[in-house]
Order: C-alpha cells, then sequence, then structure tokens
C-alpha cells in the first residue's frame, strides 16, 4: 500500500518531527521518506510559527488598540467638562476645559487633550443692528464644544457667555437683544445653563481672570502678595491693569481675593475705548473734528498712518468704524507717518480727561492708578505688535520705538513689498499699535524703557498656558468660588480648594 507522505498534524510533536524537506525542484529527486520529510515538516514548522507569531501580533495590537481607546474614554468619561465663550470685540471664542476632581480638588491641565478652542468673528457687537444673526454663530460655537464634551456628561458640563469690551460699548437694550438670542442657544444646547450666565462682564473682573490665570501658571498664586505678577492688557476695545497694590485703592477699584489663608488686595480697571482698535478709531476722530472745526476742508494729515497709504479709495475696506463713514468729512485724510507725532497724538487722547480727574493721581484719562508695583506681563496687543517687529525680552520697550519710527517712516509700498503675506488692514495698525504702546506704558503709566519687571507674553509657567481670561474664569467657577461674576460685590473669594495643575 502506497504509504501516503501527508502527515496528520494532529500526532506529530516536536521530537518526532523530522526537519523539513528542502526540496530543489519538484518531482526529480528521490529523497528517503526521512529526508523527504524532513524538508516539509521543518517548512510546515516555520510556517506554523509565523501564522502564530501574526496571529499574537495582531491581538497584541488590538489589545494595546482598545486599552489605549478604553483609558481615553474612561478619561473622558473620569473628565468633568465646563465650557466658557468669550465674547470680545474683534470675536466670539469658545473655550472648552476638562478637568478631574482629585481628593475633593480640581485638578487643571490645559494639555491639549483636556483644552480646545475656536474663535469667529466678527464679535457679538458687530450684530447690534441685527441681533438675530448672533444666534447662527453662537450656534456653531455650541456645536464644537459638544463634540469635545463626553455626550453622557453634557447635562453635567456648565456653559457661560461672558461679553466684554465690544458689547460694553453698545446700549444697554442693544446688549439685552443680543444676549437674549444666545440665551436662547445656550438653551436648547444640552449643557447645564441658567439665563444669568450669559452676561456683559464688568471690565475689573477681566482684569481679574486675567491676573488669576497668570499666577495660576506661574506657581504664584497663593503665594507672598508682592511675589505675584501682574497684568496689563491691550485688548481691541478695552485695555485692563490688574496688580497687587500696597497704595490705598478706592473702592471702585478695589478688588480683593483669597486664596488659602492670603488675600490679596487688587487695583483692577478696564480702560473702556483705550483697547487698540477704539483707541486708534477715536484717534482719527479727533484728528478730522480739530481740521473739521478750523477749515472744514483741506488735508488732515494723520501720522500714524504710513506714507503713500492712500485713504481715499481704501476708507471703506481698511478702516472700520467711523472713518469708513466718508461722507461724514469734507476734509480729506493724508497718510503722514511719523512715530513722534503720532506718540504724542496718543499721549494727548489718554490724557484728554486728565483735567477732571478727583484721584491723587491720574494716569490715563480722569481715573486713579496706582504706581505700578512688581513685575508685570503684557498681553495681547502687546504681546502682537512686539512679536511683529521681533523685540528681545530685555528693553523691549526702547526697541519698540526704534522700530515704530522705522515703520511709521517707512513708504506703504515698500511695506507692502516687506510684509507681502499680510492683509493691509493688520498691517496698518503695526505704526499706531507702536506709538500708542508707548505712550500708555511709558509716558502715561510712567514704566520705564529699560524696566525688565515688564515682559510681553502671549503663554506663562512651565506648561505655557494661554494668559486668556477666560481661563481664569474657568478656575474660579471650579474652585465652587463665591465671586460675584457681575462684579458689583467685593466678596472674599476662597481658591483653596484650587488644586495646582497637573503637571
Ligand atoms: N497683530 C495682531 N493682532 C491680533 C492678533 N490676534 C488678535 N489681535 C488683536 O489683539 C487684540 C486683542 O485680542 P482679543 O482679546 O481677541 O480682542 P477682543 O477680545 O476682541 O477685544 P476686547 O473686547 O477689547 O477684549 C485685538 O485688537 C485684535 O485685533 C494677531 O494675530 N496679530
Ligand atoms: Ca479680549
Amino acid at each position: 500500500m502506497q504509504r501516503s507522505n501527508a502527515r496528520s498534524r494532529s500526532n506529530i510533536n516536536s521530537d518526532m518531527v523530522d526537519p523539513p524537506e528542502v526540496q530543489t525542484s519538484p518531482g526529480n529527486h528521490r529523497s528517503s521518506p526521512s529526508t523527504a520529510a524532513k524538508p516539509k515538516s521543518k517548512r510546515t514548522k516555520s510556517i506554523i510559527f509565523v501564522i502564530v507569531a501574526c496571529v499574537t501580533i495582531a491581538l497584541g495590537l488590538l489589545f494595546i488598540g482598545y486599552s489605549i481607546l478604553r483609558s481615553g474614554r474612561n478619561r473622558r468619561v473620569s473628565l468633568h467638562y465646563s465650557v466658557i465663550i468669550d465674547g470680545g470685540s474683534s470675536g466670539t471664542r469658545v473655550h472648552v476645559f476638562g478637568y478631574r476632581i482629585e481628593s475633593g480638588k480640581p485638578v487643571f491641565d490645559f494639555g491639549e487633550e483636556n483644552y480646545a478652542s475656536l474663535k469667529l468673528s466678527p464679535g457679538l457687537s458687530a450684530y447690534a443692528d441685527n441681533p438675530e444673526g448672533v444666534s447662527e454663530s453662537v450656534t456653531e460655537l455650541v456645536e464644537f464644544a459638544k463634540k469635545r464634551v463626553h455626550k453622557g456628561k453634557l447635562k453635567k458640563s456648565d456653559i457661560r457667555l461672558m461679553a466684554t469690551a465690544g458689547m460694553r460699548l453698545l446700549e444697554l437694550p442693544v446688549q439685552e437683544q443680543i444676549l437674549d438670542v444666545t440665551r436662547r442657544v445656550l438653551r436648547s444646547s444640552g449643557f447645564d445653563f441658567r439665563d444669568e450666565w450669559a452676561s456683559v462682564i464688568s471690565g475689573s473682573d477681566e482684569g481679574v481672570y486675567a491676573w488669576v490665570v497668570a499666577n495660576h501658571a506661574l506657581g504664584s498664586l497663593g503665594g507672598e502678595p508682592l511675589k505675584t505678577t501682574g497684568i496689563v492688557e491691550l485688548g481691541g476695545a478695552s485695555a485692563q491693569v490688574t496688580f497687587v497694590s500696597t497704595e490705598l485703592v478706592p473702592s471702585e477699584f478695589s478688588r480683593t481675593l483669597a486664596y488659602g489663608n492670603v488675600s490679596y488686595n487688587l487695583y483692577s480697571h478696564s480702560f473702556l475705548d483705550f483697547g487698540q482698535d477704539a483707541a486708534q478709531e477715536k484717534l482719527s476722530e479727533s484728528l478730522y473734528n480739530s481740521a473739521a472745526n478750523s477749515t472744514g476742508e483741506g488735508i488732515v494729515p494723520d501720522p500714524c498712518i504710513p506714507k503713500g497709504y492712500i485713504l481715499e479709495t481704501n476708507l471703506q475696506k481698511d478702516l472700520p468704524g467711523f472713518l469708513a463713514d466718508k461722507g461724514k468729512f469734507t476734509a480729506t485724510l493724508q497718510a503722514a507717518g511719523n512715530f513722534s507725532e503720532c506718540r504724542s497724538a496718543a499721549f494727548a487722547m489718554l490724557q484728554e480727561e486728565k483735567g477732571k480727574c478727583t484721584y491723587k493721581r491720574c494716569s490715563i484719562g480722569s481715573i486713579f492708578t496706582p504706581n505700578l508695583q512688581g513685575s508685570f506681563l503684557a498681553t495681547e496687543n502687546f504681546f502682537h505688535t512686539s512679536k511683529f517687529f521681533g523685540l528681545g525680552e530685555k528693553e523691549w520697550l526702547s526697541e519698540m520705538i526704534l522700530a515704530g519710527k522705522r515703520f511709521c517712516g517707512e513708504e506703504w509700498s515698500k511695506l507692502k513689498v516687506k510684509y507681502p503675506t499680510f492683509k493691509d488692514e493688520n498691517l496698518l495698525r503695526y505704526c499706531f499699535s507702536s506709538a500708542y504702546i508707548i505712550s500708555m506704558l511709558h509716558d502715561s503709566l510712567g514704566v520705564a524703557l529699560d524696566d525688565e519687571r515688564i515682559k510681553y507674553a502671549s503663554k506663562a509657567g512651565e506648561e505655557d498656558i494661554p494668559l486668556d481670561w477666560a481661563l481664569g474664569a474657568f478656575i474660579l467657577n471650579t474652585a465652587t468660588a463665591t465671586f460675584d461674576y457681575s462684579g458689583k460685590s467685593r466678596k472674599i473669594l476662597d481658591l483653596s480648594n484650587v488644586a495646582k495643575y497637573k503637571i
């Protein structure tokens, strides 16, 4: 009986199996069953080994993938969420924060998996004539947030809309119309929402929130009051100054914050209409008014606009606000870029209301400001313009003057060649911005040009935390603070149960 040379796999075990057959070419070799069997079983064995190895690797990868997904899912499930919509003048942005509670304390980690944000322009205040139009952008921001919150957590995750200077500049009834539209959208968002959580926050609240996130990021929150870092912020419509002052501060500028057993006596004020964009509009308006009052026609030189920029044709396009209303003036504005003249025009504007000052010292308008004490971070437009000019860390204010003189004095056509990727409306701002920054920080607030205590920044601390006031508001919210968002009360805020960042 022909002996079959196929073997049944079931009775093979390792010491019975001959080495696998090595066949050089099919059919023309006679080889003994053992040698004939050897190459085949050897090859079979290695095929089995490879299959087993592949299956093991595949199972291992599946298990790793599953545990990553599961841990990611667990992490998301174990996370608490909070959402803040910042209604700024130049845009509305949503911030989605994930955080854990460990031994009863919130643990924040603003790494990308626990923090996401999206900005939409224009800001809420651009809908003054059409409040209903706000619903579309707020809905888009809510949808962005919902994609980042575990759906089982929506109901337990609070959502707040906190509007700033852009809205503060609108009439109250218009503010309310816009807020009512946002409330309608937020009510049906699926998040935890109460009508009073959509509001226009006070400028001093905005400054305090920015101070909280800066000192939280720097690890100085809870430490010596005089070792904390102050904030000077140049927004679009407003500018904030917030820091610990040892001077006696009139109650309308004073905020008290308690962290553990440390109480911080803060000076906090928001200079409404002194944000960069609002200030540039105001300056151009005052130039026109002075010209219109004198001759009512002719040329109005604007030292804050680089020479050669043709305003007539671009008025509608690049200079928003009142300037776009060309019909209003018979005089024609002429770009006459000159840093020093722009700086003195900006300084004159900052000092305009000084005559109404009823305090011992008013550095800007008729508003009390104590002498700046300690170190400061200069944020938003202070940062954007310094970064644009590539200023160093040290003596950046002196460098700002040199850079501003060069930029303001340059022909617009040459600037366009030098900065080909910049849109006109952005490039146009840097002459005014550099002059305004010097007239505010040095000429008005008295910061020395070589003062190394003040640095420009957009992030802080080892975790590079964004210096966005919304993060400070989130930290206070989660600290189950008794902080009164209306900003009217001077309640003591207990931040003692706020844990440090998770590293
Ligand atoms: N140069 C430059 N400016 C920027 C950039 N991003 C924002 N800004 C300006 O920085 C300023 C402040 O930024 P935001 O805080 O977003 O402004 P906002 O919140 O709309 O303004 P406020 O309502 O006054 O707070 C505005 O004047 C913006 O135009 C940027 O990338 N480059
Ligand atoms: Ca802002």
